[in-house]
């Protein structure tokens, strides 16, 4: 008999990270960020808020998440990313594009929410507002040098090989 082999959906993600979060907020333990699904790349994280957050067209704020994250590991950092839907069909992105978490940070995860389109829009208490993502990082030592070894492309970029 051959043996069985796992299926897909059986599969463990093998030496997932295990990350310590504080619930800086008790009403942030029942939203804790989760993977919607067992391939989500980010979790969703929930606006910490007392009551709605009218945004105004061009208005920023500063979220808060009621969470801190301690990745504790300088081979892996968080990145807030938008949610595409909001991003898209509301205009809610992030006031500094993209948040990056780093690894020895243990302060809480704030959102820099922007309201980039052109209508009004209303934040509700613990709506989910944007992704953490975890992701690998490797950290360079710079070497000063007078020379590189030669490249094909050089020191040819921003837009040098054309556009078709
Ligand atoms: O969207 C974000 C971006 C950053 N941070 C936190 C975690 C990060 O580790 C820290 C510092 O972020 P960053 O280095 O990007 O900002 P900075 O302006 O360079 O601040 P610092 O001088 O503290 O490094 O702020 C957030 O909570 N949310
Ligand atoms: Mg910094």
């Amino acid at each position: 008999m051959p043996e069985t082999q796992p299926t897909r959906s059986d599969t463990t993600q093998p030496g997932k990270p295990r990350l310590a979060v504080k619930l800086l907020d008790e009403r942030m333990r029942d939203f804790l960020p989760r993977y919607a699904t067992q391939g989500s790349a980010g979790m969703d994280l929930r606006a910490l808020l007392d009551a709605p957050l009218t945004l105004e067209p061009g208005q920023c704020e500063l979220v808060h998440t009621g969470l801190a994250i301690h990745i504790g590991d300088p081979g892996l950092a968080g990145m807030i990313l938008p949610r595409s839907g909001l991003g898209h069909k509301h205009g809610i992105v992030l006031g500094n594009l993209v948040g990056l978490i780093d690894s020895d940070y243990q302060g809480e995860l704030m959102i820099s929410t922007w309201n980039r389109g052109s209508t009004t829009f209303v934040l509700e208490p613990f709506e989910r507002l944007a992704q953490y993502v975890l992701v690998p990082v490797v950290q360079a030592e710079l070497q000063v040098v007078e020379t590189f070894e030669a490249s094909l492309r050089g020191e040819n970029g921003f837009g040098s090989s054309g556009r078709h």
